[in-house]
């Protein structure tokens, strides 16, 4: 079972619109809720993709009753820290001939110690039917921003694996307790090295320095239109974006967002599976593909993941690692 928890558990609402102009009332075709907080959109990647998931979350308020809501329709298995207060809601607005046009990112609740304790708390219950930890986005203001690290520590007494995807204080906080797996996306990872890796070669070298100095087994750098770098074992490849039109059939549009979340949940479902992360990491840019096409996040149905995982090619381009 793959565990992710979702500190800044958010109920994101969903706007499609068509015809996008700031400064314009305009009226939605569709709008609905979805269970949002990266860690969420992993588990929902998880259990499209036939797995077993479960996602920590903090929920209160009406936004906890619609994330809810969202989750019994996404099938979505969860356990709740319940708060006395809103948990965020975040905006995406979608044009269906542009693709993405907006995500407003709600800050999210002022949170502390409390909530910190019960999340580690549920944590230690949980984690001794979980195969993999998957540790996704901001923390609330107000919690430590340590929550990262100890979870870390935590599973580590468990035997279990760790993959972090975060930013900012709680990723460099976490960093100290050497998670199995790192997948950030180039901004984050310019964030953290303190400069922006501008070509290729440059990436490959600072993404294998980085797991070297940091003792990460496995990082994923996700690129975007660009495609993933996968440094693991002392080599690296790319993966670049699949030479097939994400506007396949059924298509919706363009919309980036949670694809990060679908590479992660991809890859986690696949190296249970396998126990392989090369192949892990096609599946991770696949599933990326498929969510990117679509309205609802995630979207990521078996079939499509599976046509589309023929095309993605793993592009050796390091053999040393690079110290
Ligand atoms: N515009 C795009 N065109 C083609 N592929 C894309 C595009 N955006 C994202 N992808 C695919 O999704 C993967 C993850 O995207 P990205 O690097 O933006 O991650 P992210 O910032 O973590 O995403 P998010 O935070 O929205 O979940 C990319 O490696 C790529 O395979
Ligand atoms: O503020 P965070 O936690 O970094 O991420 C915010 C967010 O955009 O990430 C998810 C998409 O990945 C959304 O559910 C949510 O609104």
């Amino acid at each position: 079972m793959i565990l992710t928890v979702s500190p800044n558990t958010s109920t994101d609402r969903v706007y499609v619109v068509s015809g996008f102009r700031p400064g314009a009332t305009m009226r939605s075709h569709l709008s609905f809720d979805q269970a949002g907080g990266s860690g969420a959109h992993v588990s929902g990647v998880v259990g499209q993709l036939g797995g077993e998931s479960r996602a920590l979350v903090v929920l209160g308020g009406g936004n906890g009753l619609r994330w809810r809501a969202a989750a019994a329709r996404q099938g979505i298995d969860y356990r709740a820290v319940e708060i006395d207060v809103e948990n965020r809601s975040s905006v995406v607005v979608v044009d269906r001939q542009l693709g993405l046009v907006a995500e407003i990112v709600d800050g999210g609740p002022r949170l502390g110690g409390r909530e910190h304790e019960a999340l580690l708390e549920l944590l230690r219950r949980e984690l001794p039917a979980a195969s993999l930890l998957v540790l996704s986005g901001s923390l609330p203001a107000g919690m430590p921003q340590d929550l990262y690290f100890s979870a870390i520590e935590v599973a580590r007494g468990h035997g279990v694996r760790v993959i972090i995807d975060a930013h900012s204080e709680p990723m460099e906080a976490a960093l100290g307790a050497r998670p199995w797996m790192v997948k950030v996306n180039l901004e984050e990872f310019g964030g953290l090295m303190g400069g922006y890796p501008r070509d290729m070669a440059e990436r490959v070298g600072a993404a294998q320095e980085f797991a070297a100095r940091h003792g990460i087994e496995v990082l994923l750098l996700s690129m975007a239109q660009e495609g993933a770098v996968l440094a693991y074992g002392g080599h690296a490849w790319h993966l670049p974006v699949p030479p097939v039109p994400s506007h396949l059939p059924g298509s919706e549009g363009i919309n980036p967002v949670g694809c990060g979340d679908a590479m992660v949940g991809a890859f986690a479902w696949a190296y249970e599976r396998t126990g392989d992360v090369l192949e892990a990491a096609r599946w991770g840019v696949a599933a990326a593909h498929v969510n990117l096409a679509k309205y609802e996040v995630p979207s990521c149905p078996l079939p499509e993941v599976e046509a589309v995982l023929s095309f993605v090619e793993t592009r050796m381009v390091a053999q040393e690692e690079k110290v």
